[in-house]
């Protein structure tokens, strides 16, 4: 790859079609967005999410010890304070506690699958690894939710699951991960560009299979 000619984003991006595009324009993210996820789907989706999310704070809190910059730290400091402390957090246990959904469901097989990506980038503490699953989770959830169109749905457990992952914050959340996989990318030599595709097509492969499963 000539990275002076293309950002490592978008680059890694291109090479996980069809999967990216199946990921943001999924029919359940989609039945999110229009209100259309029944109760029962939301809480089998959201039951397996919130398993999801643990193995993700614990993935922002390798990327605050791993990140090469206390500059780059920052904003993962920030944003795990706010998923550990208010926004997710107190939205899983509200959104769950209106469906009768359990905080200890039994995991789904890809729940499974995409908690052992999470906690060995974890365990690795490389970082370009660890930014390329949170770049996935994070950009690839702004794609379906930025789809939503007003009026939201009504029900606040679409609402606020859709609001959690657009809006300002969010958008420049996702720029950070982005802007940091591509300074990354300048950097690495080919093989390590292959290493972070490779984590990078295996997240985008879950994101799509925990819609599938969402779905069934
Ligand atoms: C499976 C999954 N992927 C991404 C996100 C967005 N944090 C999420 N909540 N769940």
């Amino acid at each position: 790859m000539a990275v002076s000619e293309q950002r490592f984003s978008d680059w890694l991006r291109e090479r996980c079609e069809p999967d990216w595009t199946s990921v943001v324009t999924h029919p359940f993210a989609r039945a999110i967005t229009t209100g259309e996820a029944t109760d029962d789907d939301m809480r089998r989706y959201l039951e397996q999410d919130f398993q999801f999310v643990d193995s993700f704070t614990a993935l922002l809190g390798a990327a605050v010890a791993s990140a090469d910059s206390f500059e780059a730290r920052v904003p993962y400091g920030r944003f795990l304070g706010q998923v550990a402390t208010t926004e997710e957090k107190t939205y899983f246990h509200r959104a769950l506690a209106a469906l009768g959904g359990r905080t200890q469901a039994p995991p789904e097989p890809v729940t499974v699958a995409f908690r052992r990506l999470m906690d060995e980038a974890r365990a690795g503490l490389d970082y370009p690894l660890i930014v390329a699953v949170l770049c996935v989770a994070e950009w690839t959830y702004l794609g379906w939710a930025s789809r939503a169109v007003e009026p939201l749905p009504e029900s606040f457990v679409h609402r606020e699951w859709i609001e959690l992952h657009e809006g300002p914050e969010f958008r420049e959340w996702v720029g950070f991960l982005r802007g940091e996989l591509d300074r990354l990318g300048t950097a690495l030599d080919e093989d390590g560009r292959r290493r972070v595709l490779e984590v990078f097509g295996q997240a985008v492969e879950l994101e799509r299979r925990f819609f599938d499963m969402a779905l069934s």
